[in-house]
């Protein structure tokens, strides 16, 4: 079956094929733009739509995209799974799924933190008759895999529903580790392929014409499935809550463990886009969201940043402030590049690009982070700025150019090698 093309059987005459919805979720930092992007430029003939969803305001992810893309919708500022409903999604993929768009195939990439249930539930409740549900592909960060879980043991459900995992960042361990962790996921996700891989690099196909996994006949969760699932989740996730942190028992009603449908109470905590409250539209029973306990910072700068305070920033970067991107603007003669700047957990790297023609200077930053300060990073942020770059020594670019890879390394992102 060729890539993208729609595994729903369609009927004869003008019917226009369902288009099949990949969701492409991971954790923080895992590597998904980066496979979307490679999915993207080897896409061949087949025309990809995609949905960014940026957990921060300034729409990072959507500018990484942006221009690989045959048509693309960006939806930043929060979850896609909390920030819209099923009829909100739909209008989006219906946008994406015009049949004057030509779209084989569209690939949602989640935030970092989404709840890819909840999306997946979203599209299996699509009323569009052109949508059809298309996997779930789950990146796993190799070098962060361990720790990560440890933190987050939701991440073992995402991985149990996934139609196919992404063992990503392989170049960051050794063969030893790799078998280790491909053990690990196969136990996590019985019967489902585990493919290991570097900046993201499957074989397309991969993503479009799946392989059944054991015990589900056609191959992806129905609607029913993630329900069953989902009750299943709720109940044995509750039994785990103390009663006194449970608010529905400490409240006067019964425990419902509501699950599925829009409109309930939201009860996630702190999420950079304003706490779920009343009013909220979703609700998950007990199960808390990954970005429940998580913030974000936006930080936009028009003046250039000076090399060594930001490094000194950087390098001082707290524990819990687990994920940077963004774009810097250095006003040092000779370093003038647009530096596209990753960090993750303790992983940071400077990418040189050009700035497009016209394109205004800017430093864009979204910081991601547990138990962080915002007003203390904002401040430091600010204190990062250069106010007179034609007095600045140029030699205070070596600290920022120690994390640019050097283009004999692995360590080079796809677009640079020019595959
Ligand atoms: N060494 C190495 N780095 C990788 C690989 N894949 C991605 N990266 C780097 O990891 C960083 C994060 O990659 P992204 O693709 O932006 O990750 P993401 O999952 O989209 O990040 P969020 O949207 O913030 O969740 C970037 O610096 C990438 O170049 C890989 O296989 N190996």
């Amino acid at each position: 079956m060729a890539l993208g093309q729609s595994p729903v059987p369609v009927a004869e005459g003008p019917v226009a094929p369902q288009i099949p919805v990949v969701v492409l979720a991971g954790f923080l930092g895992s590597g998904k733009t980066t496979l979307l992007n490679h999915l993207l430029s080897r896409s061949g003939g087949t025309r990809i739509g995609a949905v960014v969803n940026d957990f921060g305001a300034i729409e990072i992810d959507a500018m990484l995209v942006a221009g690989q893309v045959d048509s693309m919708v960006s939806l930043g500022n929060g979850c896609l799974c909390c920030a819209v409903d099923t009829s909100e999604l739909d209008t989006y993929l219906e946008r994406l799924a015009r049949p004057s768009s030509h779209i084989d195939v569209i690939v949602i990439e989640a935030s970092g933190l989404a709840e890819p249930q909840e999306l997946i539930r979203m599209i299996l409740a699509s009323e569009s008759d052109r949508i059809v549900y298309g996997g779930l592909v789950e990146v796993v960060d190799a070098a962060e895999f361990e720790d990560t879980r440890a933190r987050h043991p939701e991440l073992d459900r995402h991985l149990s529903i996934a139609d196919l995992v992404v063992l990503n960042k392989a170049d960051r361990i050794g063969t030893g580790r790799r078998a280790e962790l491909l053990g690990v996921l196969g136990e996590l996700a019985p019967g489902t392929p585990v493919v290991p891989a570097s900046y993201g690099r499957v074989d397309p196909e991969l993503l479009f014409e799946r392989r059944p996994r054991e015990g589900v006949s056609e191959g992806q969760l129905s609607f029913e499935d993630l329900l069953r699932e989902e009750v299943e989740h709720e109940e044995s996730e509750h039994d785990e809550v103390e009663h006194e942190e449970c608010a529905a028992c400490a409240g006067e009603g019964a425990c419902g463990g509501e699950t599925g449908g829009t409109g309930g109470t939201g009860g996630t905590g702190p999420t950079g886009e304003g706490d779920d409250g009343p009013g909220h539209g979703h609700r998950h029973g007990h199960r808390s969201h990954l970005h429940s306990a998580y913030e974000t910072v936006e930080f936009t700068s028009a003046e250039p940043m000076h090399p060594r305070r930001l490094m000194e920033f950087l390098d001082a970067r707290p524990a819990g402030l687990y994920r940077i991107k963004g774009f810097v603007h250095f006003g040092v003669e000779g370093s003038r590049q647009k530096f596209t700047v990753h960090a993750v957990g303790g992983f940071l790297r400077f990418y040189p690009g050009e700035w497009d023609s016209g394109e205004e200077r800017l430093t864009q930053l979204v910081l991601i982070g547990s138990g962080i300060d915002a007003p203390a990073l904002r401040k430091a942020l600010d204190g990062c700025r250069d106010t007179s770059p034609e007095e600045t020594d140029p030699h205070a670019m070596w600290g920022v150019l120690r994390y640019v890879p050097s283009t004999a390394s692995d360590e080079e992102p796809e677009e640079a090698e020019g595959e």
